[in-house]
Formats: C-alpha cells, structure tokens, sequence
C-alpha cells in the first residue's frame, strides 16, 4: 500500500480500470444518447462528432476561442492540452468532457439552442415516473412512526437515492433501477453500509427542545443553526434530500437550511435551479404526507429558511481543499455540510487511491466545519474504512485492491453506501 502522501492521483489510462471505462464507453454512449435527445442542427451535430472523436482517439483540446471562460480553462489545462484524455487526471478529465459537451451542444452560444439543458429529456422521464409516485406515496406509512424513525429513514432515503444516477445508468442498463429514494423506508434488505457515522450525524444536529419558544430562525446561541446540503443528483436523489431538509427543520434539528446546486448541467443528472424548481413543484403536488412536505418547503424557500444557492466552483476540476474563500466562508458558520455522491466525496477527500483504511477526518481536515458524506460508491476511491471492512469487501469480490480492474465490484457498483462525519478544521478559512 502506498503511504498516504504518495497516493497515486487517479488517471483513465490503466487497462481494465474503472476510470478507463468510463471515457472509453460511457462517454460515447452519453454523446450518442445527448445526439439522439434532440433535433439538433448540423452544426450542433458536427461539435458532437467532433467530441467524440476528440475524447476517444484524439487530444485534448483549448475551449473555442469565444467562450466565456477560455482563460480560466487555458489556466486550468495548460498541463493537459496536446494529451490523450486518458492521460490525465480524472477528475479533470471528466469535468472538462461536461464542459466540452456544453459547448457542442450551443449552451454557452449566442444561438438559439442557448440554455438548453442536454440532459433535461433524461431528467423530465426520470420525474414523471412512476418510481417516484411509489417513493412519494411511502411516505405515509412513517407519517406516525416515531420521530428517530423518521429521521433515520429520511436519512437513508437521502443516502441510497445517490444511487439512482442517470450517469451512472449510461453504459450500464438497470442500473439506476435498483436505487430508491424515499422508498427507503420500505426497503426489505437494506446491504450494510461500509460505514456508518450516523449517530455522529444526529449528535450534531441535537433535536432542540425550546424551538417551540424561540423567535422564528434564532437558535438557543441566539444564531441560527444552519445545515448545508451540498446537493448531487436531481430527480430520485434531490426529493429525498429535500424531504430530508423538511424533517430537519419541521423538527428544530435545523433553523435554515441552504441547498448548492450546480450553476449549470455537469455530470447528466446534476441538479441545478431549474432542477430544484421541477423537483420541489412534484413534491408539493403530491398528496398525503409528501404534498405537506412539499408546501412546507414552497414556503421555506418563500422566507428564506430554505435558500438555494450556487457557485462556479462546483463545476470546476478541483478537490474541495481548494475551495474558494467566500466558499469557505459559508461552510465555516454551519452546525453542519453534508455532501451527496460520489463526484463530491471523490472531490472531499482527493481523487487518488488511498488506502481505505485512511481516516476519513484527515482527509477532510481541510472543511472549514463539521462535514458528512452521504454517498454510494461509485468510484475507486475510498477512505475511512475500518480494515475488517475492508478485508470482508475485498475477500467477497476476490479483489486485491484498486487497480484490479473489473473486480474491483464493491468500490464502483454503486451496490455499497457509506456515511462519514469528520469534524473539518473551522480555524482553516
Ligand atoms: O452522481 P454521483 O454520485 O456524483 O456519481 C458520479 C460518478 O459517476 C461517474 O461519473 C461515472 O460513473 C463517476 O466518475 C462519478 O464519480
């Protein structure tokens, strides 16, 4: 096992490597799919082709000299440009691919396809479906369940609805069919997370007594607890997230609450503004318990105990160590961050292949406070894992570790779940 420090930096080019498939089948599949969602023009057709062969048999690529964002990306990939995608590293690898399918498809443009979401067929199905009407409808059978009951099923709602991902549906079908979100609750056999800090979760969001008899927003320090959702996937993760962030607030466990979405489409189902607006008005037209859920949250965003907030951070190629200082400084003020998927644990804790039996604090001490990961994983990397755990999981794929290739099941599946708490460092920002 490579020492700490020396962690290799994950890169696509190791034959039989997850990181490899993904730009060498999942890419092409998703241009195919965006190619097919659309009645593109010939020019929007033609950047698609030329995507692609770029991404699979060609070199990386400077943006197009017009593009709003040229310069930063000149920065940013200055090491990269004239190299095969495989080559480099993979957080940036892919993140670059969104932005590249963007500017195929006109989003950036001056045309009319301007502000087009290449993923909003995908998302707009995955709403209207019927998973969701069964995920909201579960929610009445914990409407009289005991208030710790509810908490620990919205939680584990909000967890396994990270694996219902589009992105990670591409390439591979049925995938995203297994994943439940507010269904949860009535899940038979829920598999072991790999780790599980829950309890840690709720200790530091303690249920307050006198909420009740405080003025509306005033924490018992006489500031506001304030829980930030970083948020990952739209549709069957977002309502989840959004049920969780009701029964933090309807609970006193939470005085406001502010939701990051992505400033624009990344990664397929990534939810964005418009996202939340889709995700929040299903929830509110539902009936039973969900609907409640959902007019409360209408209302929460209307006085601003829910505030959904963005920033360009969020799509850049970068670890969250290298967060920016306003960043910081929103993070640095909350009881509590809790950060969804696997993008942005890759993005917590660094995208290298540690060993998994690194803590999980350390790799978060960066934070500037307290922060949780809810993730299914979906990736190679790991931290945090106690080595029985880790001795279990391997022995049952017959893996020896990253780098193994297609054995390499539990870590990518996105079959196995965690949640990790670490305490950040607040005197970093
Ligand atoms: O939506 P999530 O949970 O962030 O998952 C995204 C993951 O999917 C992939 O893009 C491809 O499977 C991973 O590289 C990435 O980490």
């Amino acid at each position: 096992m490579p020492e700490v420090d020396d962690a290799p930096v994950i890169v696509s080019s190791a034959p039989g490597s997850f990181a490899r498939s993904v730009l060498a089948e999942r890419h092409p599949a998703l241009i195919q799919q965006v190619r097919d969602a659309f009645p593109w023009s010939p020019e929007r057709h033609r950047a698609l082709g030329a995507l692609l062969r770029s991404c699979t048999e060609g070199v990386i690529e400077p943006l197009d000299p017009g593009a709003h964002d040229r310069e930063r990306w000149d920065v940013w990939g200055s090491e990269y440009f004239g190299r095969s995608w495989f080559d480099v590293p993979f957080l940036w690898s892919e993140s670059y691919f969104y932005r590249r399918l963007l500017e195929a498809v006109g989003y950036f443009g001056p045309g009319l396809w301007h502000g087009t979401d290449p993923f909003a067929p995908f998302k707009r199905a995955e709403l209207r479906g019927s998973l969701v009407d069964d995920e909201l409808a579960a929610l009445d059978a914990l409407a009289g369940r005991p208030v710790e009951e509810r908490a620990t099923a919205y939680l584990q709602a909000s967890l396994w609805g990270n694996r219902a991902d589009l992105g990670f549906a591409v390439g591979s079908p049925g995938a995203a069919d297994t994943g439940s979100t507010a269904g949860a609750a009535r899940r038979e056999d829920p598999p072991p997370l790999v780790a599980d800090d829950s309890d840690v979760l709720w200790s530091l969001l303690p249920k307050d007594a006198t909420s009740a008899e405080r003025p509306s927003g005033a924490g018992t320090s006489g500031s506001p607890r304030t829980v930030h959702v970083i948020a990952d996937n739209s549709g069957r993760e977002l309502i989840p997230d959004l049920v969780l962030v009701d029964h933090l607030l309807t609970t006193g466990r939470a005085d406001e609450a502010v939701l990051h979405v992505k400033p624009y489409p990344y990664y397929v189902s990534d939810a964005t503004m418009a996202d939340v607006v889709d995700c929040a008005r299903r929830i509110a037209q539902a009936s039973g318990s969900a609907g409640g859920a959902g007019k409360r949250l209408w209302a929460a965003m209307g006085d601003g105990r829910l505030d959904v907030r963005t920033h360009g951070f969020y799509c850049e190629p970068f670890p969250y160590s290298e967060m920016p200082a306003d960043l910081r400084r929103e993070f640095a003020g909350a009881a509590l961050t809790i950060v969804k998927g696997d993008l942005n644990y890759r993005r917590l804790v660094g995208d290298r292949l540690w060993p998994p039996t690194t803590s999980f604090a350390e790799r978060t001490a960066h934070f500037p406070g307290p922060v949780a990961a809810l993730r299914t994983l979906k990736s190679d990397v790991i931290v945090g894992l106690d080595p029985r755990t880790v001795a279990r999981l391997e022995a049952a794929d017959g893996s020896e570790g990253p780098g193994d290739g297609a054995k390499q099941g539990w870590r990518t599946s996105g079959t196995h779940a965690l949640v990790q708490v670490g305490p950040g460092n607040p005197g970093m920002w």
